[in-house]
Parts: C-alpha cells; sequence; structure tokens
C-alpha cells in the first residue's frame, strides 16, 4: 500500500487534494481528519503540515508527498523531487529597506530574517557571503521594522506583502519553487499508477479538446496550428472534400487557435472541457 502526504494546511493544500478528488482518490471530509485511507486505490493519506512532509518522506515513514521544493530544499532530507506540479509557483528572494541594499555582497556582516534558514545559509555559503541568518516562524516581512534582522528572505509571490512593508527585492533568485512531489526512492510500488493519475488531471486541467470541418486539402496547414500531442485525428466526412480534425489544444491557446484555424478555412470549431486523461 502506498503512503502519501499531503498538506494539511497553507498555500499548496487546498490544491494538493483538489488534484487528489479529480485523481479519483479519497480525501478528508473535515479539516481534523489526519489519515484517510482508500483501500479501493491501495493507497492511504497522511495529512501532515508542508514542512514536515519532507521529513517524514526522507525518513521512509511515508512512501511520498506533496510539498514545496523550497520547503524539501529547507529540510535538508534526503527525500528527492520526482515531479513537478502547476501550481505553489513562488520564488525565493532576499528584500531590505528601500534603496539600501543592491547586491548580494551588501548582505556581508547584516542579520537576515527567514523561516527557511535551511535553504538561506546554503545559499549564503554557497557564495561566499557571511551573514547572521535570524530564524523566524513566518511574517518575517515585519522582522527589519522591528528591528530584529536588517534584511529578510522570503517567499514571493506577486510582492505585494514585502511593498507594503517598505522592503524591495535584491540580488539573485534564491531559488524558483514550485509544488513538487518527493519520494525516498523512485521504484516503490503503486507509484507509477499516482504519478500518471496526477499527470493525467495536469493535463486535463491545461488543454481543451477542439473539433473542426476542413477542407480535405488544408489538412497540412491546419496541422500546423494544432499538431495535438501525437498527431490529430482526422475523420471522413460524408463529403468526400471535407474532414473532421479532433485534436487537444492547450487551454490558454484556445481563442487565438480558434481565430487561426477559421481564417485557414475550418468550421463548425467545437471545443470542449477534457474530463480525465491518461496520456
Ligand atoms: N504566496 C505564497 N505564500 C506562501 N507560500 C507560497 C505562496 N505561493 C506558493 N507558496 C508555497 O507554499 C509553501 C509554503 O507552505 P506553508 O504551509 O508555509 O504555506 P503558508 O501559506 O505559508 O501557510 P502558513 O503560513 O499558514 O503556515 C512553499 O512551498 C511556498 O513556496
Ligand atoms: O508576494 P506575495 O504575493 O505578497 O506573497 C508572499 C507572502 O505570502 C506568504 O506569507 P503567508 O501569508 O503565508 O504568511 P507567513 O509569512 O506567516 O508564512 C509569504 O511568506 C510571503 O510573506
Ligand atoms: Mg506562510
Amino acid at each position: 500500500m502506498l503512503r502519501i502526504a499531503v498538506p494539511n494546511k497553507g498555500t499548496l493544500s487546498e490544491t494538493a487534494v483538489d488534484m487528489l478528488r479529480e485523481a479519483g482518490y479519497a480525501v478528508r471530509r473535515d479539516p481534523k481528519e489526519l489519515i484517510v485511507p482508500d483501500p479501493r486505490n491501495d493507497v492511504e493519506f497522511f495529512y501532515l503540515r508542508p514542512r514536515d512532509i519532507a521529513t517524514y518522506v526522507g525518513s521512509g515513514a511515508l512512501d511520498v508527498g506533496v510539498t514545496g521544493r523550497d520547503l524539501l530544499l529547507d529540510s535538508h532530507s534526503t527525500a528527492v523531487e520526482i515531479d513537478e506540479f502547476d501550481f505553489g509557483a513562488s520564488t525565493f528572494r532576499f528584500a531590505g529597506p528601500v534603496g539600501e541594499f543592491t547586491k548580494l555582497s551588501d548582505l556581508a556582516g547584516t542579520r537576515v530574517a527567514t523561516s527557511y534558514s535551511g535553504l538561506v545559509e546554503d545559499f549564503l555559503e554557497a557564495q561566499g557571503v557571511r551573514a547572521t541568518v535570524v530564524h523566524l516562524d513566518g511574517a518575517v516581512e515585519s522582522a527589519v521594522r522591528l528591528g530584529v534582522a536588517d534584511a529578510v528572505a522570503d517567499v514571493v509571490e506577486t510582492g505585494s506583502t514585502l511593498r507594503k512593508q517598505g522592503l524591495e527585492i535584491f540580488g539573485p533568485v534564491i531559488l524558483e519553487s514550485t509544488a513538487v512531489l518527493i519520494a525516498a526512492r523512485d521504484d516503490i510500488d503503486g507509484l507509477e499508477t499516482f504519478r500518471r493519475r496526477l499527470q493525467g488531471v495536469m493535463v486535463a486541467r491545461r488543454y481543451v479538446l477542439m473539433d473542426y470541418d476542413l477542407p480535405a486539402e488544408l489538412i497540412e496547414k491546419a496541422s500546423k496550428i494544432t499538431p495535438g500531442f501525437e498527431s490529430p485525428t482526422v475523420s471522413p466526412l460524408r463529403d468526400t472534400g471535407w474532414v473532421a480534425v479532433r485534436v487537444m489544444v492547450p487551454r490558454d491557446d484556445t481563442n487565438e487557435v480558434m481565430d487561426a484555424l477559421y481564417a485557414l478555412g475550418a468550421r463548425a470549431i467545437l471545443v470542449s472541457s477534457i474530463h480525465a486523461a491518461r496520456i
């Protein structure tokens, strides 16, 4: 039975749980539930703090888990990233009072507040900058104003939290993070099915199915606009001068692709959502 760690709180939790539900797994009905057995799929879910997930997986107590790349690296766990998800994207950056810092070396001899001390210490050491890392649990943007640090290092998504505290980003990108699937090893029984199901959810969200009718002689040109995953499905119509085409298209490109197909001569262009996929 595959034992899977899922974030019980925080930014990653809701999307991770939605993905599991869409992939056909049992999810908790009440936020107090910590363990959710799913015998039908031969898996068991453990709802844990995102920050602790790498520790559980690295130690072998659990087989796989969903967490953030930044949390994985910060934990110094031996678990490894095996897949990347398309949610939870953020960057990890240094920030300081507007106008006070311009480059990484300005941090020498200063105090840097962060809740990711493992990650920040590793980075500063690799870059040869000697600074004191002040560990805080969260809301680190207040640390400068309150005088416990000169600069901060934190998760930045829109940057609005920093701006509100009179801070600005400086120096190199410490890390590009996203939600990831981590495991102690990649040859665990049942892991491939779990990965394929989650990939299927991502594909179903990212793509739409497009159907259109096309004068047969235009199929080469249309295939350049809609190449599909492998290749478009082309079926005959009763009128031999026309064909019907079915193809997957990235959801974000839907309208541009419809415009281009219409301009080429395609008609009856229909778009439908993909409910589930196994690619
Ligand atoms: N805007 C964001 N704020 C915080 N974390 C984010 C954001 N966007 C993505 N993440 C990712 O979420 C993970 C942080 O998980 P965490 O549990 O700390 O979430 P949180 O929203 O900060 O929850 P809390 O502060 O209540 O503990 C990290 O991997 C981080 O990169
Ligand atoms: O760039 P932004 O879009 O403003 O988002 C980033 C902010 O969001 C998170 O804070 P969170 O609300 O999780 O509080 P925390 O610092 O206590 O974890 C993160 O720690 C940053 O402070
Ligand atoms: Mg947080």
